[in-house]
């Protein structure tokens, strides 16, 4: 958001404003500023009938009761002046400035509270990423949004030129030498540079854009490079993929079978010679199938699973899934018919998928909890801001207790869950990959699980707080209502609530001594 324009010099008295009250010349004052709406009064979306009600006047109290500010920075060539010794005085934030609502930031960004997790790399970092999410990804994410058209190819090649794309894959080795925002050096990027990460990219708030941006390759592309053993292969594929020219997914689900894997009917069978793959079959549900050049893809084989790297070709076909958020995550059903594939694009050992899609597996949940809490902490923001402006029976909104109860019951979520998930960064950062499998797996099921309950409880309490407005797609409710119709993507995708909530406790179970009452 940037300043509005610079008419407001002008200096105009409360008196010459309050002449101004007729169609023919309809001034009146928001936030201490002049608009003049003569011309404006056939276009207003609320239509002329409420403007004549408040001409001359200040209306501010009305205004700020029927929209955003972000409406003042649109329509900001309407702005005449500034009434004569008075001072804006609502808050706009610059891009990249934190917002000081209470527990709309992790504790770590506010003046009061200190983080043991977070150092000064952390913090240049987010810093970076922020104002690069403000300035570039929030008004293209707006856009796709609503049209549903894909991310541009220009913001992805923008990406991989500033580390953003590698940085999606997590820590490790893909990132060293590369400069990332905030001038840190790929070495020192770690997973609590990760979490701010994927809570930076969240705040576009476009839940369908959101996985738009890259999402099948942040969670397929870590497989290649885990498992796929041609070297040459898999640094081609790598180069590829991070540089942004081609793009990739991970394709598993089916229409006959989504947890349960043993149920997949997509088949692999070896060609006579042993050089191929002949891959039939189909997937559904292949966030960013829509555009990728491959996919990481889960087949049934002789003996058991295998995951292999199916790129496009003619025998490929992808047709758009509609969901209930934007087309802009390019959501794919796929049909593969013949498709034939080098063995050597095998990922690990044939039969043995099974281990290559769980180890994947965590980061991918990790990152969707991140991702859960920020909305979380964006929706508690919002209606925030909503009970203190939206009267209702003579008093804002945030005078009722019970409105105060529900506020509390999101905020409690919201910084519970962000607490945890710090908290299980801190392991992944002090723990090998094997052994992020062997503990982390179970913990980072529950706390997925539990999460996308806390965004459930979230999304309705925000609904019923914002009224109409929470199940409208525009105005002040936007953010609410697009959360509440797509928070559930986070409790489907990468292992429901209820099979996550089951492999934790059956995680555990493994550990358990045998102890007695
Ligand atoms: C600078 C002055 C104003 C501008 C630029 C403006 C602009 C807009 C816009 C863009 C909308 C569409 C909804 C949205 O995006 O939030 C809208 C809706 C509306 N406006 Fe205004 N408006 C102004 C002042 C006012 C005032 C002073 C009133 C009332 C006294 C008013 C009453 C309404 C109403 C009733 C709606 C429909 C709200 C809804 O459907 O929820 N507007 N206005």
């Amino acid at each position: 958001m940037g300043a509005i324009a610079s008419p407001e010099a002008r200096r105009i008295t409360r008196a010459e404003v309050a002449k101004n009250n007729t169609e023919d010349s309809l001034w009146c004052i928001v936030d201490h500023r002049v608009y003049d709406l003569t011309d404006f009064l056939d276009a207003h979306p609320g239509g002329s009938v409420v403007l004549r009600q408040v001409a001359g006047q200040d209306a501010t109290t009305a205004f700020y009761n029927l929209h955003r500010q972000e409406v003042l920075h649109k329509y900001a060539s309407l702005c005449i002046g500034t009434v004569e010794g008075e001072t804006p005085e609502v808050v706009t934030l610059r891009p990249g400035a934190i917002s000081t609502v209470p527990y709309s930031e992790p504790a770590y960004l506010t003046q009061q509270f200190k983080s043991p997790y977070y150092t000064e790399s952390h913090r240049k970092f987010q810093r970076a990423l922020r104002e690069f999410v403000d300035q570039h990804l929030v008004p293209e994410a707006a856009v796709k949004e609503q049209d549903g058209t894909y991310i541009s190819q220009s913001m992805i090649e923008r990406m991989a030129t500033n580390g953003i794309l590698a940085m999606r894959l997590g820590p490790g080795k893909h990132l060293h030498g590369l400069k990332l925002p905030g001038g840190i050096k790929g070495e020192e990027f770690d997973y609590f540079h990760d979490l701010i990460t994927c809570g930076e990219l969240a705040r576009v708030n476009a839940r369908g854009f959101q996985d738009g941006n890259m999402a099948g390759l942040s969670i397929s592309l870590t497989a290649v490079q885990s498992w796929m053993k041609d070297k040459t292969l898999r640094e081609r594929v790598t180069q590829e993929c991070l540089s942004g020219k081609k793009k990739m997914s991970l394709a598993i689900t089916e229409a006959f079978a989504g947890s349960d894997v043993g149920g997949l009917r997509t088949t692999a069978t070896k060609t006579t010679d042993g050089k191929y793959y002949i891959i039939n079959g189909t997937k559904k549900w292949i966030t960013n199938g829509m555009f990728s050049d491959y996919w990481v893809t889960g087949c049934k084989t002789g003996k058991g699973f295998s995951v292999i790297l199916v790129p496009r070709d003619d025998n490929v076909e992808t047709k758009q899934i509609k969901t209930a958020y934007s087309t802009a995550a390019a959501t794919a059903f796929i049909e593969f018919n013949n498709v034939k594939v080098p063995v050597n694009h095998l990922l690990g050992e044939e039969d043995e998928g099974f281990k290559v899609i769980m180890s994947n597996f965590n980061h991918e949940r990790w990152a969707m909890v991140a991702a859960n809490v920020q909305w979380m902490r964006t929706v508690v923001e919002e209606t925030l801001k909503w009970s203190h402006q939206r009267l209702a029976f003579g008093q804002p909104l945030i005078q009722q207790p019970v409105i105060r109860a529900k506020l509390a019951r999101m905020i409690q979520r919201a910084e519970a869950t962000q607490a945890w998930t710090e908290h299980i960064t801190y392991q992944m950062n002090t723990m090998s990959y094997k052994e992020q499998n062997i503990h982390l797996s179970g913990p980072i099921g529950l706390l997925k699980s539990y999460t996308t309950r806390c965004a459930h409880e979230v999304a309705d309490d925000a609904v019923n707080l914002f009224g109409g407005r929470g199940i409208t797609q525009g105005g002040m409710g936007k953010i609410v209502n697009q959360f509440f119709t797509t928070h559930k993507f986070d409790a489907i995708l990468g292992g429901t609530e209820e099979i996550l909530a089951d492999l934790g406790v059956r995680q555990a179970m493994k550990f358990m001594p045998k102890a007695r009452l």
